[in-house]
């Protein structure tokens, strides 16, 4: 423990003392225990004991409230360390699983839903690790704790029901990729989330008022280079919508280009589109994902790192974020800036494209920002609210090719 402690004074540490699991196992003698208290904890920035290892370090102090885990946080406090975090998920009766968070000054009680599951194995170390990750990104402690609560949170509602293995606990699927089979299944298509580059999204008025049928502009648009297309219909009924998407998800197979639907999920199960886009306010994508299976295209839109960090957790494809420049297409739609575009995809550790006010004079500097994930511009009024959407889209695949080989 000694030799431990002097290699960690550089970094923030976050200990976890790890001395009874939640299946009540001792994992530490006393010898380990007064090594605890005596150099570690006066040490660590922050530490993550379960009640049991609480009562523990306080010598046995029974924790059977919320009211002792914040006389115990207290009291560990005291012994050195500059954050304490008392898990409270092993807290008998709780229907919440609480946390209590104190930083010297303040105590914060923090909960989230019990999830009732056998598979909760590693939870304590994941938590413990989810917060040194986001320390090291530069989170303020609480930050750091909320964020690393609710994945642990997410992951548990994720894998509360899958049946792997023999053991007492089953697996906690960190990635939330088992469930679906997403970790040994290939997509069957021909895309990949890399390759949005130039995002056609449709509107009905537009082509309306230029006297095209949709299937038309959208075939338009896929000559004139467009790569993926998305079949945004705010106004028509449920009927005329599955119709008109049967329509275009045969155009866009025939030249081999994803459909994806914007907003309705039971769209684009009906008419076997690619998947679809939705937004803040419509279907979560944990849920859409759950719905079309591992092998359709889900995208979200995202304005703040943190909705971006979600998606990713939800078992997103790609994020669609914006309105980057301001946008008469989508009605009170607040104007992130290429400032914001970059903050969304540098918390993404999905592809991005970026949509609102985008055209043929500003494409160019939106891919120039240089972020390596931001993989395409997503358009409606450039391409839909003009004469030829085949000169117009021609005229930005140029813009964005040219883009891309000056990144290069
Ligand atoms: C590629 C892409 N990005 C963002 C959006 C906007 O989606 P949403 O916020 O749900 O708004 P609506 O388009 O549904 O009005 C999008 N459609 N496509
Ligand atoms: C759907 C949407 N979401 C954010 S901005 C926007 C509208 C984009 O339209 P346009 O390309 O005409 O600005
Ligand atoms: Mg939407």
């Amino acid at each position: 423990m000694r030799v431990l402690g002097s290699f960690l004074s550089e970094a923030a540490l976050v200990v976890d003392p790890v001395m009874v699991s939640t299946s009540g196992d001792v994992l530490a003698g006393p010898s380990i225990l007064s090594s605890f208290r005596e150099e570690l904890l006066p040490m660590a920035d922050i530490i993550t004991p379960n009640i049991k290892e609480a009562s523990a370090l306080l010598g046995g102090m029974p924790l059977e409230t919320v009211a002792d885990m914040r006389s115990a946080a207290k009291a560990l406090h005291a012994i050195g360390p500059r954050n304490v975090l008392v898990k409270g998920g092993d807290l008998p009766d709780s229907l919440d699983a609480i946390d209590i968070f104190f930083d010297g000054k303040d105590c914060h009680e923090l909960r989230s839903s019990r999830i009732k599951t056998r598979n909760t194995h590693g939870t304590g170390c994941t938590l413990a690790s989810c917060i040194a990750a986001e320390l090291a990104k530069g989170s303020s402690m609480l930050s750091a704790v909320k964020v690393a609560k609710h994945y642990v949170e997410t992951v548990l509602e994720y894998s509360k029901d899958i049946f792997i293995g023999n053991g007492r606990q089953g697996p906690f699927d960190h990635l939330l990729r088992l469930k679906n089979g997403i970790h040994n299944s290939h997509r069957q298509g021909t895309f990949n989330p890399s390759n949005l580059f130039l995002y056609a999204v449709t509107d009905s008025q537009m082509n309306k008022k230029w006297g095209r049928p949709m299937v038309d502009a959208i075939e338009a648009a896929i000559e004139g280079g467009a790569t993926i297309v998305q079949l945004r219909e705010k106004d028509a009924e449920t009927r005329e919508f599955l119709e008109m998407a049967k329509a275009c998800v045969g155009i866009c197979r025939s030249y081999g280009v994803p459909l994806l639907i914007n907003d309705r999920v039971d769209v684009a199960l009906a008419c076997d589109a690619d998947g679809v886009h939705v937004g803040q306010s419509d279907m979560p994508a944990r849920i859409a994902r759950t719905l079309l299976g591992p092998e359709k295209i889900i995208g979200v839109s995202c304005k703040t790192p943190e909705q971006a960090q979600q998606a990713w957790i939800d078992g997103a494809d790609y994020i669609g974020c914006g309105g980057v420049y301001p946008t008469n297409t989508k009605a009170n739609n607040p104007t992130l800036g290429l400032d914001g575009l970059k903050a969304v995809c540098l918390a993404s550790k999905l592809p991005v494209v970026a949509i609102g006010g985008i055209n043929a004079s500003n494409a160019g500097s939106v891919m120039e920002t240089g972020v390596s994930n931001l993989k395409g511009v997503a358009v409606v009024s450039a391409l839909f609210d003009r004469e030829s959407v085949l000169a117009e889209t021609r005229n930005l695949h140029a813009i964005l090719m040219e883009a891309a080989s000056q990144v290069k």
